[in-house]
């Protein structure tokens, strides 16, 4: 598929600021693909979008959107949609009022699209009513009504979930998901959740200090979770024994004075406990983990302050 966003070594330095706010940060994000950008407040996401679409120049590397260097000039951007973390909307205009003006300020010329801008993000029904008087679910889709509506190649999106109720939440996931995989949109957006990245990016990367510590595909961070049988047994000198020569096992890790997990041997628990027993050890505790990405995030940025 053909890489619509690429950063390469991407930099902001701001003045007064002893670390740079981003770091050498190069993603790459093709047509149809989800990538979901991962950290905690202050990790550098939102100065990374903004340099992406050119509202903050930036002090090192480049953008290059759509095959081009990014110049600094609006060129490109028609074909971009960006919804900012807190969009801001005329309080005064009503929702189609918003759409019909955005059309005629981002310059787009193709078929009115209100109508079915208006029923994809189920804003129909407040066609009439002012923004001012939306809740803040309802003004965070009419953002994403005013991205989308030119009909982007690239969709950006800064904390698009901030305000939205878990109803809103599913509706936003399907319809990311629908404007990538159906449509062919690059979608790019920014979360410090966890859960909700996972769910729909095809690639993750993670954010820390400025800096992207990992970016990998999402299926192949699910393989990197590891599983393990978690042991407290006793005496555990004698079951590393057993575990070691016996079993050949190698693939373990010490907890603490009692506890042993072992990997890669999950689908064999009640067989390991019976060995185990069988020796004349005393099994205290067994019980199967699965490491969450949730831990993984949390192992990765540990003991890295931003
Ligand atoms: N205009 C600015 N001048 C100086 N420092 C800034 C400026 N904008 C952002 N920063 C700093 O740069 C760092 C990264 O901020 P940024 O907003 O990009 O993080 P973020 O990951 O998007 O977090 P958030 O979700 O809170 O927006 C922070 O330490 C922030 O204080």
């Amino acid at each position: 598929m053909s890489t619509v966003l690429r950063t390469i070594g991407l930099t902001k330095r701001y003045a007064k600021r002893l670390t740079p706010a981003v770091e050498d940060v190069s993603i790459e994000v093709a047509a149809g693909e989800i990538y979901g950008f991962l950290g905690q407040n202050g990790a550098g996401k939102t100065t990374t979008l903004r340099m992406i679409m050119g509202l903050v120049r930036p002090t090192g590397g480049e953008v290059e959107l759509f095959g081009r260097r990014l110049e600094g000039g609006s060129e490109g951007f028609a074909r971009i949609g960006f919804l900012p973390e807190v969009p801001g909307h005329y309080p005064q205009l009503t929702v189609a009022e918003h759409l019909r003006l955005h059309s005629r300020l981002t310059g787009y010329a193709g078929p009115d699209r209100t109508e079915e801008t208006l029923s994809l993000l189920g804003l129909s029904e407040v066609r009439d009513v002012r923004a001012g008087r939306l809740s803040l679910g309802l003004r965070q889709r009419l953002g994403l009504a005013r991205a989308i509506l030119h009909g982007p190649e690239l969709l950006v999106l800064d904390e698009p979930t901030n305000g939205v109720d878990p109803a809103g939440l599913h509706q936003l996931r399907q319809l990311l998901l629908d404007l990538a995989k159906q449509r062919g949109m690059a979608v790019l957006l920014s979360s410090h959740l966890l859960g909700e990245v996972q769910q729909i990016a095809d690639r993750i990367g993670i954010m820390h200090g400025g800096r992207l510590l990992q970016q990998r595909a999402a299926a192949e961070l699910e393989r990197t979770l590891r599983s393990c049988v978690e042991l407290r047994v006793e005496p555990l000198e004698q079951a590393l024994v057993v575990l070691e020569q016996k079993l050949g096992i190698l693939d373990y890790e010490l907890r603490d004075s009692r506890t042993i997990r072992i990997y890669g041997k999950t689908g064999q628990s009640s067989e390991l406990a019976r060995i185990l027993v069988g020796e004349g050890m005393e099994l205290r505790e067994l019980k199967v983990r699965h490491d969450s990405l949730e831990d993984y995030y949390l192992r990765l940025i540990g003991g890295k302050g931003a």
